[in-house]
């Protein structure tokens, strides 16, 4: 794009051109932020004739650094595009020219989560925690809780101790918690490492202790811009305080509908509050969206508008009319994929590029079916931010114990025999492949022949083979699935993830299982575990390398801040989008605001689909309560949920929102007569409603006599 101030309408143009002083924009989605922000630059460094290096202009993500890089580069031909980063990015630069007033090098690291991982490995090692103790996710959560808040003056220790004192304070410590914390902040200390709560902590202590250093980034940077302001929280915008307060321009931008940080520690008080912490703030809204048609614009006003915290706020159409917000309601997942990808090969037939589709969902999980119906339909696509469905670990892992069963083969062998740990590593696999080498016989096969060996002597190699040779011998008797629910537990594989607190890893298998499941009622005789094997392999293959004539698929958190033509936006489901997970009102209105993010990606059309089925705890699938939000006439359905499920929906919708801030309801919600299926005696009648004991008295179709159960336990209303 040419730099060009004719391209901006009014308030854009406002934005661009009030250079000086506090200017705050309240922008909707699609209302030209990323240009606004990117002319500014241009207009400072072109017209006005400030120096590229002199600005500060802070993204979200290093992805969206990146893409504001590459456009300021073509607004201003300049190659210095002086500080364009996020916080962390932007203090790597505050340490790598002043560290050496912490005493720390210019080379110093920067942790990411795996050198976290690598560290905390040493530290249970040496200190003899396991994972029982504190799972790493757990432990990597509370080692920044702690950081944020319990010691917030964590980083002094860092500092100001020895590397023999903070040993020393690590080796004394005996709570597992303390253990790890201070083992982290000595192993952080011995390598020079610094991590994200690090980076901006030490940039601060720099600032307070030296005035001087300070003063000359105050002086340097004259200006100073901020993107996605609603997601900022309190360390960053700290160290935004301090960096504004010698020339005193700041210009941020947010839109509050977009916050989807919350859990990350963001705070959109900062936004909504900005004009009373700096007196003389210019505010400037910013309402017009350029990117979506008016029917997409209307619906996602509809739903947004069901926040109760929120300035109310509808995004203007600039463009003009589309086609209507289409929808689906499919029996079953596959069903919906099957829509989807019908709908897919219409758009192409009709010569749009699959480039310009793009498939939206809430979790990782929700990908295997439509995979399947991409593959099948030989439809190109690729994912972002994640791996496809068959090429993820732990559904290798559990298929490489299926082949293990069935073929004994080397590969599968060398994936699973040591996950989870019995303490084969690489000297014993060594050994293994010598003698198969020699014996020319599998490595299985060698394992069984030396299993007497004093090498495997403290290992769980023994229990290994009994695990597959037991499977072996009765594999053909059972089914796919059960044999395969039975493996993943009796091998200690599920065990794994759930102590290591991998939910989405154990969401994954759960799928997988359900993937069987479908495999075995729809292929029939078929269906022997040789031919399932060699059918989930075409599946494994594909790459992902290449984006250029594909279907994207991504989650919705990795579609922040990007458009594309034509959106499908699935699983719009309870327990799926909004999460099975949401506990809160704030949590909910926050799911509500990350649909609204989803479907504001969307310029020319916008499909929205869902489906019944079971979810992996067995409840029932409903509509999601976001698609009820909208105004039914701002939708069109070309498979709607039948009226009984809709009403139902509702109830389950109001029936579950009592429980968001840990409400306790204490009154029934059946009534006499109404069929219910409890999660252990399965389907039953009321026949009475006890609200003196809170009980219900309850027939069960599969019981001779009633029996009452408390009102505490979660029924599920059968149609
Ligand atoms: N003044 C304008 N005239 C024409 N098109 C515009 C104008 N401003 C922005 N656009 C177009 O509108 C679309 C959205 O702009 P942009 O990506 O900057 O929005 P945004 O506010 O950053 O969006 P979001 O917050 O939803 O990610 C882009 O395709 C952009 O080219």
């Amino acid at each position: 794009m040419e730099y060009s101030l004719e391209q901006l309408n009014e308030e854009q143009l406002q934005a661009v051109t009030s250079t000086e002083g506090f200017v705050r924009v309240i922008a909707g989605a699609g209302s030209g932020k990323t240009r606004a922000l990117s002319h500014r630059f241009a207009y400072l460094v072109n017209d006005v004739g400030i120096l590229p290096g002199n600005i500060l202009c802070v993204t979200f993500t290093n992805k969206s650094a990146n893409e504001m890089r590459q456009r300021i580069h073509q607004l201003t031909g300049d190659n210095d595009t002086g500080y364009i980063n996020t916080f962390h990015g932007f203090c790597v630069s505050i340490l790598q020219e002043d560290s050496h007033v912490v005493q720390y090098p210019k080379n110093f690291l920067v942790l990411d989560n795996s050198d976290i991982d690598s560290m905390l490995k040493i530290i249970y090692e040496e200190r003899g925690l396991t994972l029982r103790h504190m799972t790493f996710a757990k432990a990597r959560d509370m080692i920044e809780i702690r950081k944020l808040f319990k010691n917030p003056d964590y980083y002094l220790d860092m500092i100001t101790m020895s590397l023999d004192t903070l040993q020393h304070k690590y080796l004394h410590a005996s709570d597992p918690s303390d253990i790890i914390f201070y083992g982290y902040l000595y192993q952080e200390k011995k390598c020079f490492g610094l991590d994200y709560n690090d980076l901006i902590k030490f940039s601060l202590y720099i600032f307070e202790q030296n005035e001087e250093i300070r003063l000359k980034w105050q002086q340097r940077l004259e200006y100073i811009m901020i993107d996605e302001f609603q997601d900022i929280d309190a360390l960053q915008y700290k160290l935004m305080e301090v960096l504004c307060g010698h020339h005193k321009n700041l210009f941020i931008v947010g839109d509050p509908d977009q916050t989807i940080y919350t859990w990350r520690g963001a705070n959109v008080k900062y936004l909504f509050h900005f004009d009373k912490v700096f007196p003389g703030t210019e505010t400037i809204m910013m309402t017009k969206n350029y990117r979506s048609t008016p029917q997409i614009l209307a619906a996602v006003n509809s739903l947004i508008d069901k926040n109760e915290h929120r300035i109310k706020k509808d995004l203007i159409p600039i463009l003009p009319d589309g086609p209507s917000v289409l929808c689906y309601h499919g029996d079953s997942s596959l069903k919906e994929a099957q829509w989807i990808i019908s709908q897919i090969k219409k758009l192409q037939k009709s010569g749009i590029s699959y480039d310009d589709m793009t498939i939206l969902y809430r979790a990782h999980y929700i990908t295997r079916t439509i995979e399947e119906v991409l593959q099948k339909e030989e439809i190109p696509y690729t994912i972002y931010s994640g791996v496809q469905f068959f090429g993820r670990m732990e559904i290798k892992d559990a298929l490489s114990y299926l082949r293990m069963i069935a073929f004994k083969d080397d590969l599968s062998f060398l994936r699973i025999v040591n996950v989870p740990k019995r303490n084969i590593g690489e000297r014993r696999i060594r050994f293994l492949q010598e003698y198969a080498q020699q014996n020319h016989v599998s490595l299985y096969d060698a394992l069984k022949e030396t299993i007497h060996h004093p090498i495997f002597k403290g290992t769980k190699a023994a229990s290994f083979i009994d695990l597959i040779e037991s499977f072996s011998d009765t594999y053909e008797e059972q089914t796919i699935s059960e044999l395969l629910s039975e493996v993943l537990d009796q091998s200690g594989y599920e065990e794994m993830h759930r102590t290591a607190g991998s939910q989405e890893r154990l969401d994954n298998l759960a799928e997988l299982k359900q993937s069987v499941y479908e495999y075995e009622i729809s292929c029939g005789e078929e269906s022997t575990l040789e031919h399932y094997l060699a059918h989930v392999a075409l599946f494994s293959n594909s790459d992902a390398q290449d984006s250029k004539g594909k279907v994207k698929l991504m989650t919705v958190h990795a579609a922040k801040g990007l458009e594309f033509p034509y959106v499908f936006l699935c699983a719009m489901n309870e327990g799926i989008f909004p999460s099975k997970k949401t506990s809160t009102i704030d949590g909910m209105e926050e799911e509500r605001r990350l649909a609204f993010v989803a479907m504001t990606r969307a310029q020319k059309r916008l499909y929205l689909s869902e489906s019944e089925g079971r979810n992996f705890d067995g409840s029932m699938r409903y509509p999601s309560r976001f698609l009820l939000d909208i105004d039914e006439s701002l939708l069109e359905y070309e498979r709607k949920p039948s009226d009984p499920l809709i009403s139902d929906t509702r109830a389950y919708i109001r029936y579950s929102s009592r429980y968001l801030d840990g409400y306790q309801p204490e009154k029934e919600i059946f009534e006499i007569g109404d069929k219910i299926r409890h999660k252990i005696f399965g389907l039953g009648t009321i026949l009475q409603i006890d609200s003196s004991k809170q009980a219900y008295l309850i027939q069960f179709d599969r019981m001779n006599t009633p029996r009452q159960i408390s009102f505490r336990v979660t029924l599920e209303k059968v149609r």
